[in-house]
């Protein structure tokens, strides 16, 4: 079975709303794949819409009104296909939302899982990224809401979170389109370094 069946079989299991014309056989070959994870209000779906373009589409979890956004965006030259997930306060699921989060993270390859987190309250959600690193996850960090957290009178050292956690950080402000490019540019190399 070749990799495109492969995803077919696991599309027509997922979505009963709306069957994606995207997963033609060069896509499949080509395609990366990036999914936002993190808490409600994080911020996931602005840099959803910041990353990707007019063709989005939106899908029922079957038996479920869990709802799951796909698209495309192009960074660092490649088209990536971006999906926004639901809030999710852990990995061990309680919450429908939750489960249909669980079920994708495992059951897609994607290339780069973005854990979403808000700059205010960022002590709190670590423990999902390190949830999702130690899953075996390619996980790279986002830190939203820097606007906030700065208005706040909040420093966080990025560079120190990166080391500590081992994985790429990025400081954004996506409803103010701030750190957007250089969170592409991460996107970018993070994927092509676990190709090469
Ligand atoms: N100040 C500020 N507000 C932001 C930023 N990013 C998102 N927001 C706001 O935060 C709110 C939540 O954003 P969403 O993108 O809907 O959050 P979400 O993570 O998708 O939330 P769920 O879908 O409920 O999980 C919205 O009112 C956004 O406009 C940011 O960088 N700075
Ligand atoms: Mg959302």
């Amino acid at each position: 079975m070749d990799c495109c069946s492969q995803k077919g079989n696991v599309l027509s299991r997922f979505f009963k709303r709306k069957q994606d014309n995207s997963f033609s056989h060069q896509n499949c070959n080509t395609r990366k794949k990036l999914v936002l994870v993190g808490t409600p209000n994080v911020g996931k779906s602005v840099i959803f819409n910041r990353l990707t373009g007019a063709y989005v589409t939106v899908s029922n979890y079957p038996g479920t009104t869990v709802e799951i956004f796909r698209g495309t965006g192009r960074i660092g030259g490649e088209i990536f296909e971006i999906i926004d997930t639901p809030g999710m306060y852990s990995l061990m699921p309680i919450t429908e939302e939750e489960r249909v989060t669980r079920t994708l993270l495992f059951n897609e390859n994607f290339d780069i899982v973005v854990h979403v987190v808000d700059a205010k309250n960022i002590e709190r959600m670590l423990s999902m990224t390190m949830q999702l690193k130690e899953a075996g996850l390619p996980v790279m960090l986002v830190v939203n809401m820097m606007d906030e957290a700065e208005r706040l009178g909040r420093k966080i050292d990025l560079d120190r979170l990166s080391a500590l956690l081992d994985i790429p950080v990025v400081g954004t402000s996506a409803a103010l389109n701030r750190g957007m490019d250089q969170m592409r540019r991460k996107v970018a190399e993070y994927v092509k370094k676990r190709v090469a």
